[in-house]
């Protein structure tokens, strides 16, 4: 009779899963035992980095990413970046070793005490099998929870001594199962929502990371150009969900009640599609609507939906509602709105850049279909006016701003996605919380390039002090940072930009090399 070990991997192999990232321990090695040839084992250095190597691949590759933690500490540890991956419906299966069964009860080392409780509320589900038996089935329904919408994170806590107990008969059953979704709205819902839509007099579009998550985009522009409407962004975007060099795209909407309502004013109809509504941040208080605004939301996630403090919503895969309602939309006699004009040109400091043109000489430079992992939390405004972002899947941002996710995700993504150059833009200050993933790059020669904004602040934090009022917060600079010589030190080859010259030069080996290079850029502040 097979065995719990034999299972799981003939389980996860099945279904597509042969890459565990991972960062054991003795509770994990009954469960690496064996590794199979056709798998492989992406090793972080700290478990933040593990759950962000495996966010950035399953985002990219929209497939349900493995990870393989040790017990209590390594859960504690990936918190930080399970806050990102909850908000961006990543799914992840995080697996952990447990003490044996036998040493739980007494708290011996190691044990995970009341396991499940541990990544909650970040998690969608989150089990201890009551028995050997049970893991198989287990881990295939922590699969398909991850994978069914809304999609997101599961965990299951397995003690080490239940990889060699026999399966059971019937274990090999899950194997094979698929669970398909449709999520298609009615005739009548569609008609309801068409009807809405054609009788706008001024409507508008803001779209969230679900319609990239879904490959959604072309549906949308298909549906801006029909509607001949003006296109936001949600605010605090994590994905782009529609080109921002096209002639309806305005721009992203600020992440605070009273600035969406201003940027809407004047529109009789707010359709968001694929976002939550919405994403606040800055508090900013204000009405929630313009006047004389309806509101409705088009998303995968009920509980979105639920928690919104206003408009109606309409719950169902957002693929599959933007193609049904299309063929219901009639070609509008509005004139198509005009291409935003391009910002101008700002000055440098002595050997240090501005972001503005750091991003402007990345934009020409920057292959059409690059991915950006951002996480330099005060030029993602500048970044949006200035760098093209075409396809699907050109763009990540931590989702909950949970920092640490860039250099991780960065390497995840482009492990993804090989294809297509993986560009990290990456603050001084975020860079610091996950800087052993240079490690990782080197080890797997991941060709991510891997931009340090280096102001020696924690830029958003001073914007942040302004707005709030706040002008003697201690722990806001983060100076003296060697970022070339750190990334050195963990096996990559680094370059210093300090004039647009270097940028360029540096960027085009970047482009060109087959493991990763990091670009350290002393910039002025925002
Ligand atoms: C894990 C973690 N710790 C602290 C913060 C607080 N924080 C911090 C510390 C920011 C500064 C980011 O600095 P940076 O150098 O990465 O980028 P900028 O200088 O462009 O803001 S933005 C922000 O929300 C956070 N979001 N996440
Ligand atoms: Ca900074």
């Amino acid at each position: 009779m097979p065995s719990v070990h034999a299972v799981t991997y003939s389980l996860l192999r099945h279904q597509g899963i042969t890459t565990v990232f991972g960062n054991p321990g003795s509770n994990e090695l009954p469960f690496l035992k064996g590794f199979p040839e056709d798998f492989r084992y992406v090793l972080g250095l700290h478990e933040g980095v593990v759950a962000g190597m495996a966010d950035g691949y399953a985002l990219a590759s929209g497939k349900p990413a493995f990870i393989n933690l040790h017990a209590a500490a390594g859960t504690g540890n990936a918190m930080g970046a399970l806050t990102n991956a909850w908000y961006s419906h990543s799914p992840l299966v995080i697996t952990a070793g447990q003490q044996a069964r036998s040493m739980i009860g007494v708290e011996s080392m190691l044990a995970n005490v009341d396991a499940p409780q541990l990544p909650k509320p970040l998690v969608k589900w989150s089990y201890e099998p009551a028995c050997p038996e049970d893991v198989p089935r287990a881990l295939s329904q922590a699969i398909h929870s991850a994978s069914l919408p809304p999609r997101g994170p599961v965990y299951v806590s397995i003690p080490h001594d239940d990889w060699d107990r026999e399966a059971g008969d019937d274990a090999a059953l899950v194997i094979e199962r698929e669970i398909a979704h449709a999520g298609v709205p009615s005739f009548e819902q569609l008609e309801r929502l068409a009807q809405r839509l054609n009788a706008a007099e001024n409507p508008v579009l803001v779209l969230g990371p679900e319609v990239d998550a879904r490959q959604a985009n072309g549906l949308a522009v298909e549906l801006a150009e029909r509607l001949c409407l003006p296109v936001w962004v949600a605010p605090s975007a994590s994905r782009c969900p529609f080109p921002n060099r096209h002639p309806c795209f305005r721009g992203v909407l600020p992440a605070a009640i009273a600035g969406i309502t201003a940027h809407l004013e004047g529109h009789d109809l707010i359709v968001v599609v694929g976002a939550p509504v919405f994403r606040y941040h800055k508090y900013a208080p204000g009405r929630y609507l313009p006047e004389g605004a309806g509101l409705v939301h088009v998303t995968g996630d009920a509980n979105e939906a639920a928690r919104a403090p206003m408009g109606d919503a309409l719950v169902g895969d957002v693929h599959a509602t933007l193609e049904a309602l299309l063929p219901r939309i009639e070609q509008s006699a509005r004139a198509m709105p005009e291409t935003l004009p391009r910002p101008a040109a700002v000055e440098d400091g002595e050997g240090r850049l501005a972001p503005a043109n750091v991003f402007n000489t990345l934009d020409m430079l920057a292959p059409e279909d690059a991915i950006y992992v951002k996480e330099s939390t005060s030029t993602v405004e500048i970044f949006w006016e200035r760098v093209g972002m075409r396809e699907p899947g050109s763009y990540f941002f931590p989702a909950a701003g949970g920092l640490g996710f860039g250099l991780p995700a960065a390497l995840g993504v482009q492990l993804a996605q090989p294809r297509r150059q993986v560009i990290g833009v990456i603050g001084d200050g975020s860079a610091s919380y996950a800087i052993t993933a240079l490690w990782s790059a080197a080890q797997y020669r991941i060709p991510a390039v891997l931009i340090i904004l280096k102001n020696g602040t924690y830029g958003a934090l001073r914007g942040f002090a302004r707005h709030m009022k706040v002008d003697d917060a201690p722990g806001l600079d983060v100076p003296d940072i060697d970022f070339c010589a750190l990334a050195r030190g963990y096996g990559v080859e680094a370059r210093l930009a300090d004039t647009h010259e270097a940028l360029v030069q540096a960027l085009q080996e970047g482009f060109a090399m087959d493991r990763p290079l990091l670009i350290e850029v002393p910039t002025l502040p925002t």
